[in-house]
């Protein structure tokens, strides 16, 4: 039976492992199993469009990641790499033209892009049918409503991670740190969706460490290393770190945050791995859909 988040017990032990590349593993293989029928059906195959702007090292690894699994899945990946001085209108004329190809049946755009870049105007040139990134308004509205939609990546699989650890989000007090498009404001919305009662924390955030220290669940996604540290953890609380910083280093102290909670996603092998299968699961979702099967 899911435990509420609020009702699990203080515990003095370690925390318990949220083990993201174990669940990864069984949603990209359950993912290759639906794209082998989807080929069978349609003689094609589920496509994934990625773009990237510039050559960031990190988005560069992190595309590649993405590629690499599209092969484990059985989704062809076509990569459209632009350079760092490309401009809003050429991205924009890019992914229109993606987002119209029949061929194509997901589209991410790699974040960021390049200060010059207008973000919001980039992402809603993809198509909402193909949108299998959870970037686009329209995706934004289903995951506040709780509505079918594609979901942003990381944020859908944190919600898979606690289903899959038996969290109910439902009364539960969630903290999320950080308010990105991508990754904090989404996942805020998608436990409010779910009965939780969210608290956004921020940099102009006072008192950073008191917010925290009465979160059940804490969503760490501000980019800052091991920000949050064991002592703000309240005893039992579930603790999702989906901070990327160099180096492979959450927004959580690990050491003194395992101590105290009662569930923890380690860095690597947490939320990361979920990313990208959540990617995977989405495309093949979307190439259904859009055949109509
Ligand atoms: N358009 C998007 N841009 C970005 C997203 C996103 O979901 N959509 N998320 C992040 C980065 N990211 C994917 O793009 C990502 C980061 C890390 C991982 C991951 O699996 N990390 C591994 C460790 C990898 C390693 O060993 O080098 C882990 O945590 O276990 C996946 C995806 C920003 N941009």
């Amino acid at each position: 039976m899911p435990q509420s988040a609020s009702t699990t017990t203080p515990t003095t032990s370690p925390a318990r492992l949220m083990d993201g590349t174990a669940l990864a593993r069984r949603i990209v293989e359950t993912t290759a199993e639906r794209a082998a029928a989807f080929t069978a059906r349609t003689g094609t195959s589920p496509c994934l469009a990625t773009v990237l702007v510039g050559e960031d090292p990190a988005s560069v690894t992190y595309v590649r990641m993405k590629q690499n699994r599209c092969r484990k899945a059985g989704i062809v990946s076509r990569h459209v790499a632009l350079p760092a001085e490309t401009t809003t209108a050429e991205l924009v004329h890019t992914l229109t033209a993606l987002s119209t190809d029949p061929a194509v049946h997901g589209i991410l755009l790699q974040h960021p892009m390049g200060e010059h870049i207008d973000e919001r105007a980039a992402f809603e040139a993809i198509a909402p049918e193909k949108d299998v990134d959870g970037v686009t308004l329209s995706s934004y509205a289903a995951m506040s409503f709780g509505l079918p939609g594609f979901q942003s990546c990381t944020p859908g699989g944190i919600m898979r991670l606690l289903d899959a650890y038996d969290v109910d989000p439902a009364g539960s007090r969630a903290v999320v740190v950080g308010r990105s498009a991508i990754l904090g404001k989404p996942v805020g919305m998608l436990l409010l969706a779910r009965d939780a009662t969210v608290t956004y924390c921020h940099s102009r955030t006072k008192d950073l460490g008191a917010v925290v220290r009465e979160a059940d669940i804490v969503v760490a996604a501000v980019g800052r290393p091991e920000l949050i540290r064991g002592e703000d953890i309240k005893p039992g609380a579930v603790v999702i770190d989906a901070g990327y910083n160099p180096g492979n280093v959450g927004d959580v102290h690990f050491a003194s945050a395992v101590e105290r909670a009662g569930l923890i996603t380690p860095v690597p092998g947490g939320v990361g791995p979920m990313t990208i299968a959540t990617l995977m699961e989405q495309t093949v979702t979307g190439a259904e859909r859009q055949l109509g099967l």
